[in-house]
């Protein structure tokens, strides 16, 4: 039976009826897909020619029946549209689709290829998010579904040509006051409109998201990524997206997120995972010059400075003839080679060019070289000599190790970009002996990422998401800038929770050194996690640390949802708080000053909990998490340990505290042995 007729016209049915009829229309679903999974699997990839063509179709028809298990837990559809009837004229345009739609995580059809369920990044499904009674886009019924494990037990209507205006969605607001268990779930079936503005943005459209905590900046980031590969498909499969986040513990916590929605193949990783993990300690004042972007030119000039002049030509023997480039058109190759290509291909280049100098005289005395010959001789002694002598072979360590331990050399390097004191700030106080003994910090790294990109092109993806970028260095921004050089960005951040000493105050100068200077800057201003009452006590701190942004909203008032608990003793304290979140539902996070967390943790010795560490996945239910470790993670019920610790800790502490303080779904108890924070007495 064909799909349109699965779902027949319900409206005025008894809530049982209608509950029955779509719970059939699931079971429908969920047959034909197992149909066409079983399908999948029955394809050969004998058909292809040879065994290369074989292997790879093999493993897309693997993929292809992976992306169809069906995961009982997970709805297979969310939602559901019933166009408008007199809107006939606008269904010529869309082919065979149903004047009713399921709208869900992946599409399904039934064996006449009769959509039972469509993609939630379709065109079409797009009024699922966007419809409302002012803008019916063509639609007479939202109707939303509710949940329990795999079993379809609710569902919501939201009429759209009757005006007026709808009331906020209940399975919505369950879906927000659902404890956390675990990692961080999709967001599919409940994505707001302005949300799915971003998520919809064009691929050449790169956006920058500025929000507040728990805005939902990361969820739109990930199903961003998604929705561009489904509608990319092709395009990205080859050039790749990337999720770029603040930590692996933030990585771990976020990793589940595209695959249930059915993308496996996105990479995610920190930007010390794209630019290397070196984490050599040091003074947050050398990091935060090396992250300027100043150092740009620096480096270029330091890598060319390395081009020496020539004062020798090549001669070059073959047989009884000997032919001479000399020495000034060596110059002359050289300069006009110089500032014209990177510095790896202008050496090959440099060969060529001599060789073919050398090929022009084999030609003045009349003989008739080929390609072949200019190429032996591009690799023969005497022109590899001289090219190791002016255009000597580099690599990005060489370039920093010589420019950090040799004053003079940095002196040259720098000419007026760099006063005195940054540049004895840069110069290490014991320069290792060689390049090779040398340890490199963090920032170091962006420094050598920029050199290899000088040295050699760096290949550019086709999109990155960039989350916590408030964080970034300019030199960090710059080496993710050019890893979507040709391609586009998603970049999300809050200028409030800025915590390295190079945050960024602006977004404008984060999509200047990003290289995307016509990104365009979008605001996230409505809360999904944090209550109202908490988000309302963390602002108090927002006039020092951003005093330009407005205060953050929430859906939810949370009332009672917030205990500042002066003690005496931490320990006993905190044991209590903690026994009071065990009784109830969700996740615990006790967030403490990164020294105290040992402390926390023999507070916690009888009770099973976990610390958590930039490696640990963080699905354990009590967690003890270091102050500095927080971004980007929630709780059900979050314990913060002596705030003002936690603001003593570091230079933009305050920030970090904010942070912290907004990591909470239900419920946050503040537990001080000392003062408060003044902003927050
Ligand atoms: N439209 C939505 N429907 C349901 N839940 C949502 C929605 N948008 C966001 N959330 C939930 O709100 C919480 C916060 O989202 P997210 O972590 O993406 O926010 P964020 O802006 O990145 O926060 P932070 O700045 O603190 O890192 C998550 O649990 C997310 O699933």
């Amino acid at each position: 039976m064909p799909a349109h007729q699965l779902a027949p016209d319900i409206a005025g049915q008894d809530p049982d009826q209608i509950l029955k009829a779509e719970r059939a229309h699931l079971a429908v679903s969920r047959a034909a897909l197992t149909a066409m999974r079983e399908h999948a699997k029955s394809l050969s990839a004998n058909a292809a020619g040879d065994w290369v063509s074989q292997q790879i179709l093999q493993s897309l028809l693997d993929q292809r029946v992976a992306a169809l298990a069906d995961h009982p837990d997970t709805p297979l559809f969310f939602g559901r549209l019933d166009r408008a009837e007199d809107r006939a004229e606008d269904r010529a345009g869309d082919g065979d689709l149903p004047p009713t739609i399921y709208v869900g995580r992946r599409h399904v059809h039934d064996e006449h290829r009769h959509a039972l369920v469509i993609d939630w990044r379709a065109p079409v499904s797009r009024a699922f998010y966007q419809a409302s009674p002012a803008d019916p886009m063509g639609l007479r019924l939202r109707r939303r579904f509710g949940y329990q494990g795999g079993e379809l037990t609710a569902y919501e209507d939201e009429p759209l040509d009757q005006g007026g205006s709808l009331t906020t969605s209940k399975i919505l607001t369950e879906e927000i006051e659902r404890p956390r268990t675990g990692p961080m779930r999709d967001i599919v079936a409940t994505i707001q409109p302005d949300q799915d503005e971003i998520v919809r943005a064009d691929l050449g459209q790169t956006v920058c998201v500025q929000g507040a905590p728990g805005t939902g900046k990361t969820a739109v980031g990930l199903h961003r990524a998604a929705y561009l590969l489904f509608t990319h498909r092709e395009k990205l499969a080859r050039s790749g997206v990337m999720i770029v986040g603040p930590n692996r513990a933030f990585l771990s916590y976020i990793s589940s997120v595209l695959p249930a929605l059915g993308e496996v193949k996105v990479d995610q990783t920190t930007v010390a995972g794209l630019v290397g993990e070196h984490s050599a300690p040091e003074d947050p004042a050398v990091s935060a010059l090396k992250g300027d972007a100043r150092m740009a030119a620096v480096l270029k000039r330091a890598l060319w400075a390395h081009i020496v002049k020539p004062t020798e030509g090549v001669l070059v023997t073959r047989g009884s003839n000997r032919y001479r480039v000399p020495d000034y058109e060596v110059r002359e190759i050289v300069a006009s080679l110089r500032g014209t290509t990177r510095y790896g291909p202008g050496r090959a280049a440099l060969a060529q060019r001599l060789a073919h100098a050398v090929l022009v005289r084999m030609e003045q005395r009349g003989e008739s070289p080929d390609d072949r010959v200019q190429d032996a001789v591009a690799r023969s002694k005497p022109v590899k000599q001289v090219v190791d002598q002016v255009w000597p072979k580099l690599t990005p360590e060489q370039v920093l190790h010589r420019l950090l331990s040799d004053a003079d050399f940095l002196a040259r390097s720098a000419r007026t970009d760099l006063t005195d004191e940054e540049r004895e700030l840069l110069l290490w106080r014991k320069p290792p002996r060689s390049w090779r003994s040398a340890k490199w910090s963090a920032a170091d790294a962006a420094l050598l990422d920029e050199l290899a990109d000088l040295i050699e092109r760096t290949p550019s993806l086709g999109h990155l998401v960039v989350d916590e970028a408030q964080d970034l260095s300019e030199m960090q921004l710059r080496a993710l800038g050019r890893r979507c050089r040709t391609g586009s960005a998603t970049v999300l951040g809050d200028l409030a929770q800025g915590t390295t000493p190079w945050s960024t105050r602006s977004w404008t100068t984060v999509l200047e050194h990003l290289g995307q200077p016509s990104g365009a800057v979008t605001e996230l201003t409505l809360g999904f996690r944090v209550p109202r009452e908490i988000l309302d006590y963390a602002a108090r701190l927002l006039p020092d640390i951003a005093p330009g942004l407005a205060a953050p909203r929430s859906l939810r008032p949370g009332t009672g949802s917030l205990s500042v608990r002066p003690a005496t003793d931490l320990a006993p304290a905190l044991l209590t708080a903690v026994q009071d979140a065990l009784a109830r539902p969700g996740s615990i996070g006790v967030i403490a000053p990164d020294a105290l967390v040992p402390a926390v943790s023999a507070a916690l010795a009888l009770l099973d909990h976990e610390v958590l560490s930039p490696d640990t996945t963080a699905d354990h239910r009590l967690l003890v998490i270091p102050a500095t470790l927080a971004k980007g993670l929630e709780y059900d019920h979050v314990i913060v340990t002596e705030p003002a610790d936690i603001v003593a800790a570091e230079p933009r502490g305050l920030a970090r505290l904010y942070v912290v303080l907004t990591r909470a779904v239900t419920k946050l108890t503040i537990l001080h042995t000392g003062p408060l924070p003044p902003q927050l007495t």
